[in-house]
């Protein structure tokens, strides 16, 4: 229970830790066409509208949610109310930014503070009858039911017959490129293709990521999972191939324990998409099988922190957390938010070296990151400028992408 629920000395673990938080000054929501603005002030406020539209909630729910709505708009932020399970834990996380206007607060810790918040307004962890129930499950299901799945599914059959070595990095391309929740991406490859995928590739740090495996006699390998839906699918087929081409003697798959940032991955989550994986014949149901019995003799293993839930960078992690990374050969990081929390949600000059940002990180640390945010650390100088000539949204569109390793 201890690593679910945060107690009000969670802060206080994490401060144990001898890891200085970066001397570079905090993104805040209250820089005017910033992308943490467009985030707080558009939105935010959509994504309270749609979740309300979108279910049949009851009158205390809506008001809740209604509420919500007006504290980010013309309030100012409000600590959880007294009956909130992890209060203790917030209350102490959140005294400096209490009674402050939303705006004025850091992106990174408001935006997760919103979830909690939302998922307060809808009952989630309230018991009764709308206890657990995940506001963001219809998106989730609807991606795993979109038709145009089957064709992405049914191209692994085509995949498994490609030389190891190209299964193996174009798996680890799916991987990333799934992470643009917005646009297709490819499990397998489509016949005739040439890694299409390697085009908006902002750092390659692959050849290192393959050779740190090889070199370890029984590596252990900690994936920290995103999006739920095909992000996830494509992270359990990389997975299974990490584990069945001795890349992984052991893979530990990280999950949220509860919902967050809409479509993030919780355990429900892992289940559906092994589920969808069994319903298309060929490579995917054996990918499925395999998958299933890997976690039946412990090959494979799922495990949550309170700590995913968390408006903290890495910085912070408590010491069971950092013992798990510690255990493992390389941990794998997925996504934007991740990339966020581990070097810091910072005003970072893109050119500082991410074995820099990263230098504090207790394992060898990959990340496999579409760019949907401003921050962006280990860019070479003459690729910045030509990037921000050529595409000034390139980092937040979601075209570009990251795999960087510090071994
Ligand atoms: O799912 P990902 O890749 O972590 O992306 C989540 C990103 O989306 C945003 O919430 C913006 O919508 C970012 O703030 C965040 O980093």
């Amino acid at each position: 229970m201890q690593m679910l629920v945060p107690d009000a000395n969670a802060r206080l673990l994490a401060d144990e830790r001898p890891v200085p938080t970066p001397n570079v000054p905090e993104l805040l929501n209250n820089e005017p066409g910033s992308f943490a603005w467009g985030v707080l002030h558009d939105r935010t406020p959509k994504l309270i509208n749609q979740i309300r539209d979108a279910h049949p909630y009851e009158p205390h729910q809506r008001q809740a949610l209604n509420d919500l709505l007006d504290e980010i708009a013309n309030g100012t932020m409000q600590p959880l109310p007294q009956d909130s399970h992890d209060k203790a834990a917030w209350d102490s996380w959140g005294a400096d930014y209490y009674g402050l206007p939303w705006a004025d607060t850091p992106f990174l810790w408001s935006e997760s503070y919103f979830y909690r918040r939302l998922l307060h307004a809808v009952g989630f962890f309230t018991p009764g009858p709308w206890f657990w129930v995940d506001p963001f499950e219809h998106l989730k299901t609807a991606e795993l039911r979109d038709p145009t799945l089957n064709t992405d599914l049914a191209a692994l059959d085509h995949g498994a017959q490609l030389p190891i070595h190209e299964q193996a990095q174009t798996k680890l391309l799916a991987a990333l490129w799934g992470n643009r929740a917005d646009l297709g991406f490819r499990v397998g490859m489509a016949p005739g293709s040439e890694h299409p995928e390697q085009e908006g590739l902002v750092a390659d740090d692959s050849a290192d990521l393959w050779t740190g495996l090889e070199r370890s006699p029984s590596p252990r390998v900690c994936i920290v999972a995103d999006n739920a839906g095909r992000e996830l699918l494509a992270d359990l087929v990389l997975t299974d191939h990490l584990l069945n081409h001795d890349n992984a003697a052991q893979v530990t798959l990280h999950v949220k324990p509860h919902p967050y940032y809409v479509s993030d991955a919780v355990t429900a989550d892992v289940i559906a998409c092994l589920r969808r994986l069994a319903a298309c014949p060929g490579e995917a149901t054996k990918i499925s099988q395999r998958l299933t019995e890997a976690l039946a003799d412990g090959r494979l293993s799922l495990y949550t922190h309170w700590f995913y839930n968390a408006p903290w960078s890495f910085h912070h992690m408590p010491a069971d957390l950092a013992r798990a990374y510690e255990h493992a050969t390389l941990t794998i990081m997925k996504g934007d938010l991740n990339y966020r929390r581990l070097v810091g949600d910072r005003h970072w000059p893109p050119t500082t070296p991410f074995n820099t940002t990263a230098a504090y990180f207790p394992s060898p640390v990959a990340v496999l990151r579409t760019l949907k945010s401003d921050i962006v650390t280990g860019v070479r100088p003459d690729d910045l400028n030509a990037l921000d000539n050529t595409d000034p949204a390139w980092r937040t569109n979601g075209t570009h992408g990251l795999i960087q390793f510090r071994a």
